[in-house]
């Protein structure tokens, strides 16, 4: 993929996302990259400026080693068909789109190579983390390319696994958001003003983000602010007699049911 073209499909959420962690860290040089959105976005405009080519005649994309798939899983058949005469055979289709497995990808993009990840949003700020799955070695090389600059990669043993990698990391930081902000909430309840209350939540979630960020395990992080017969743990033992691990189960399960039925 040395030296080829980048092209990415979609530039919405995550997409937008991606390639404000490849301009960031400069993973692919701007003068290789290619945006395909209907509409224009920040993202694809800082990438127009930088020297990336937005909508350019379908003719470019001739050159490409790399087609990222960004798009909703609803309508991607729809946005690669006008495409897939103008790539490459060997162009590796790298797919971030919940729920849609590798055999409908590569069959619907005329047989070419897949690599699936599962992101999070974060690889805006190269401080993602990506599930990796491909039956393919050099679909796996071009993915690890495209991703390890912007997130912590995590290789999958087994396909059938993405659907469970998405509910703990492409979904979960809007379950942990969920939970921050329903804390805030409480806080507020008990006679704090919103403003403090979600100012202080936030913080509290920085803070818990830069600690996991040394590695250290969970247990052990939660241990050092739980002091024993202190208020944490009081707090601790009500979430644990509250289920908050049978919510934290429910939210995977959902999760997987309906990545399930995407594909
Ligand atoms: N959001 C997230 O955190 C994550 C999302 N994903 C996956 O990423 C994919 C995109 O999700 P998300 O970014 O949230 O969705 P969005 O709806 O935000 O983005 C999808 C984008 O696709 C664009 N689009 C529609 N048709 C075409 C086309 N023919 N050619 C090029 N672009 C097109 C839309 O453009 P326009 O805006 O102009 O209509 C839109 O911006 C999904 O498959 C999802 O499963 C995976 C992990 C995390
Ligand atoms: O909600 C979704 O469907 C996508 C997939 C993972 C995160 N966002």
């Amino acid at each position: 993929m040395s030296g080829r073209d980048v092209v990415l499909v979609g530039c919405g959420r995550l997409g937008s996302a991606i390639l404000e962690g490849w301009l960031k860290t400069g993973a692919v040089p701007p003068e290789r990259l290619i945006v395909l959105t209907p509409s224009p976005k920040p993202a694809s405009e800082m990438a127009r400026a930088s020297g990336g080519r937005v909508n350019p005649p379908l003719d470019q994309l001739a050159s490409a080693g790399a087609v990222v798939i960004a798009v909703k899983p609803a309508i991607w058949r729809a946005a690669l068909a006008p495409l897939l005469p103008h790539l490459a055979p060997d162009a590796v289709m790298v797919s971030v789109m919940a729920g849609v497995s590798v055999a409908a990808t590569s069959e619907g993009s005329g047989g070419r190579a897949v690599v699936r990840l599962m992101p999070t949003t974060a690889v805006a700020q190269a401080r993602g983390v990506a599930a990796l799955w491909t039956d393919d070695a050099n679909a796996a090389a071009v993915g690890r390319a495209l991703f390890a600059p912007i997130a912590d990669l995590v290789e999958l043993a087994d396909e059938a696994d993405l659907h469970a990698a998405t509910a703990v990391s492409g979904c979960a930081p809007a379950f942990v958001q969920a939970f921050v902000l329903a804390l805030a909430e409480a806080g507020a309840a008990k006679g704090l003003s919103l403003d403090a209350s979600l100012k202080l939540a936030r913080g509290a979630l920085r803070s818990a983000a830069a600690t996991a960020e040394t590695g250290e395990p969970l247990e052990a992080l939660i241990d050092r602010v739980a002091s024993p017969g202190g208020v944490t743990r009081a707090g601790l033992d009500a979430m644990a007699s509250g289920g908050v691990s049978d919510l934290a189960a429910a939210a995977v399960e959902a999760a997987i049911r309906r990545s399930r039925e995407i594909g």
